[in-house]
């Protein structure tokens, strides 16, 4: 019988991260250890209020799925299902058994999480670093100071937000991409990301509510950059409709459901001709260190929730310029810090 334990864990991090709907001083997370036998495997969740999860829900729904985990760990696509039928979604919930699993059976085997999901650890994309909201003079000064990153993903979405894409792209020359976080109607995402084109935006994540698919199509419809859906894109059904409105989803263990649910929700976008990117939560090395033996599958990776804590728990994949380097140890290959 494979045996859960949970625990909460509380992250500070380095600098209150704000983006166009909330801010966020520490992260309030839980960890678990499932165990079967001499076997075992950790997980991560990093709740988030905006789909509904807290720690508090996510430790309810551990307590529930105790008792639904059987004893195969290999069997994880069953394990799941089981864990849908006794709570719906609760995704974080349901990601950091899914993680610990997925640790489980690599560790079983001898081998890491990617060789294991059959994947070139080489075929990492760069990750963005992200630059929450703040005046533009801060963000700017933090865009200088993450001059490792070739890649920033700047948090818009207020009303200075022209402001802020001149003052970053006078320090930097990285690649530049934005996330509104749904913060601007359609008509305002139209206006703002023509004037953002002569500050070399890559494309731009979310900018309008996430069910307003009627506007994330007149959106796409009147720009010439990439619009990538991350609010929008929920659960594996959202896909297809989506398809029609933009040209990518950013999928994250923490809002979508864990690893096994974020396979198949890339192979439903890749077959509706949509770029994926791989996003996160505020989250340790842990849950980042899983979600980046995923990399070698997608388009784009925002990866950088740990780079955002000054207390990381542990310690996983490494980061050079960028780019991620996953661990060769069995499973996660996420160890705690000495
Ligand atoms: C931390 C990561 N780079 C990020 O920006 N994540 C946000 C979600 C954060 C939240 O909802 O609190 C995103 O991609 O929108
Ligand atoms: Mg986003």
């Amino acid at each position: 019988m494979i045996h859960i334990d949970a625990k909460p864990i509380s992250l500070q991090l380095t600098t209150p991260f704000r983006i166009s709907r909330s801010v966020q001083q520490t992260a309030s997370n839980v960890v678990v250890q499932l165990k079967n036998g001499e076997a075992v495997g950790y997980g991560e969740a990093a709740p988030n209020q905006h789909y509904g999860e807290s720690a508090e829900t996510v430790l309810a729904c551990i307590a529930q799925f105790a008792g639904n985990l059987g004893n195969d760990p290999f069997q994880i696509e069953d394990i799941m299902q089981r864990l849908d039928k006794v709570i719906r979604l609760n995704p974080a919930a349901k990601a950091c058994v899914d993680m610990a699993l997925y640790d489980m059976v690599g560790k079983i085997l001898g081998i890491p999480l990617y060789k294991f999901l059959g994947l070139n650890p080489s075929h990492m994309p760069r990750t963005s670093f992200t630059i929450g909201l703040d005046t533009p003079t801060e963000m700017a000064r933090k865009a200088l100071m993450a001059k490792d990153y070739p890649i920033l993903k700047i948090k818009v979405g207020t009303r200075h937000d022209l402001e802020i894409l001149k003052a970053i792209r006078d320090v930097s020359s990285a690649v530049i991409r934005v996330d509104a976080n749904a913060g601007w109607t359609p008509k305002e995402a139209i206006k703002n990301i023509h004037s953002f084109l002569e500050y070399g935006v890559e494309f731009v994540e979310q900018p309008v509510a996430g069910h307003d698919l009627a506007g994330l199509k007149m959106v796409r419809e009147h720009v010439s950059i990439p619009i990538i859906a991350d609010e929008s894109c929920v659960v594996i059904e959202d896909i297809p409709r989506l398809s029609e409105c933009v040209d990518g989803v950013n999928l994250k263990l923490m809002k979508n459901g864990g690893i096994h649910t974020i396979l198949k929700m890339i192979h439903v976008a890749r077959a509706h001709h949509l770029r994926v990117m791989l996003g996160c939560m505020i989250e340790s090395s842990l849950a980042i260190t899983a979600a980046a033996h995923l990399a070698p599958l997608v388009d784009y990776i925002d990866l950088d929730g740990n780079l955002l804590i000054s207390d990381d728990p542990y310690r996983g994949a490494k980061i050079e310029n960028g780019r991620l380097q996953l661990p060769s140890d069995p499973g996660l290959g996420v160890k705690l810090h000495a």
